[in-house]
């Protein structure tokens, strides 16, 4: 037993499924850093088991996942995902055939996207140059239904007359549950504001739904402020009224682009993470940054690690381990703060560089 491990250590077993693209170096680094933060503090360690499960492997093999891919993961403390997509293969094939069966197969029906200007990074937002305390949200996101179904059909393939429904289903358990969640996370936060996004206006039957669920989960936290916004014109108060929001709570679709556009907002999409949870914790819960297999800038070493960092910490805090994830957020901060960033935050330094930079940031923190 190596000496800086102390015997009463606890090991978290990780399911590590780096996929495509820039999710094999940002989940490298993840890992480099995960391991550097429990060598460092001591008390835990992490047993990393890597499944090679990617498109590349795919189109060699025919298949994304064995048959018991899912029963697999069952076994492990926490699952995380580096991304999965690529060119080769039709979008909708790598998705269904891994990150969407595995979040609902393990009943991870919430996936919570948090997004907040970093120290020493800048939103493009001219509304919140004076304090990056003016955006800091928490958007939590239907991970388990709605727009992702996945029912629907297609007719008449190839002909003319080709027809193809996607059904969206939305549900007063699924609903509830999510509502009641969100609810949970604004109370948890010192704002106590919850923004429900919506489409019910166009939509009117399962968005009519899910408005009031909202309404009647509200009744049971009289203390946090709620209001109701419809999906497009929340875009728009996201960008000139950031400070206004706090914790948001949307479908899956719409928390989907939301996220992504919220990214952006606080500087990019590369610094934001996902926690794809089961509150109940009977499976294991599964922890990514939002982005792609960006195969525009893959094999280029630049991705932005900082997403992948943020969501590990995220991971760190679901284990228990309260501590080290603030710790990590620390020197994740630190780094930024620093000037120590990739090229989509305006920095000069690559993956390896950043990920080098918040190990060393955990060491001066940690060690005595
Ligand atoms: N959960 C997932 O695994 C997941 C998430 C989103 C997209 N995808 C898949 O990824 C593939 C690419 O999708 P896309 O291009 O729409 O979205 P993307 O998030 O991969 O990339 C969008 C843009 O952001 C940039 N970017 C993303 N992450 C970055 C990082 N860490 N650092 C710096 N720049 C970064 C990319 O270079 C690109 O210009 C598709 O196959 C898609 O289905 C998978
Ligand atoms: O859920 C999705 O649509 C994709 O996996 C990805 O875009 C994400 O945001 O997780
Ligand atoms: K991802
Ligand atoms: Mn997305």
């Amino acid at each position: 037993m190596p000496s800086h491990i102390h015997s009463t250590s606890r090991i978290y077993n990780i399911a590590s499924i780096p996929g495509d693209g820039i999710g094999v170096d940002i989940t490298e680094a993840a890992v480099q850093v995960l391991t550097t933060l429990s060598n460092t503090l001591g008390g835990f360690e992490f047993e990393f088991k890597t499944f090679d499960w990617s498109s590349k492997k795919y189109l060699e093999r025919g298949w994304y996942m064995e048959d018991d891919g899912l029963e697999q993961l069952k076994k492990y403390d926490a699952i995380y995902f580096g991304a999965v997509g690529w060119p080769d293969v039709p979008d909708h094939i790598s998705l269904w055939s891994l990150i969407l069966p595995i979040r609902k197969a393990l009943n991870q029906y919430v996936n919570v996207r948090p997004t907040r200007i970093l120290e020493g990074t800048k939103s493009p937002l001219a509304a919140v140059q004076a304090s990056p305390s003016d955006l800091n949200w928490v958007i939590v996101r239907e991970n388990s239904e709605g727009e992702y179904s996945g029912q629907g059909g297609t007719s008449h393939e190839h002909s003319e007359h080709a027809i193809a429904t996607e059904v969206s289903i939305f549900t007063q358990v699924g609903i509830e549950r999510i509502m009641r969640f969100a609810f949970e996370t604004a109370k948890s936060r010192p704002r106590k504001k919850l923004t429900m996004v919506t489409k019910s206006n166009a939509q009117r039957h399962g968005m009519v739904l899910w408005d009031k669920i909202f309404y009647k989960v509200a009744k049971e936290y009289p203390d946090i402020e709620i209001d109701k916004m419809l999906v497009d014109a929340m875009t728009v108060r996201m960008v000139y009224n950031p400070k206004s929001l706090d914790t948001i709570v949307a479908t899956n679709l719409h928390a989907d682009i939301l996220s992504d556009l919220a990214a952006a907002l606080s500087g990019s999409i590369g610094i934001a993470p996902s926690s794809n949870l089961d509150p109940t914790r009977k499976n294991p819960s599964m922890f990514e940054p939002i982005h792609g297999s960006a195969p525009d800038i893959a094999g280029k070493g630049i991705a932005n690690p900082v997403g992948a960092f943020w969501s590990a910490a995220e991971m760190v805090r679901w284990l228990g381990q309260e501590k080290a994830a603030d710790g990590l957020m620390k020197a994740i901060e630190n780094v930024t703060a620093a000037g120590v960033k990739t090229r989509d935050l305006g920095g000069d330094k690559n993956t390896v560089e950043v990920t080098l930079a918040v190990c060393a940031e955990i060491e001066k923190l940690f060690k005595q």
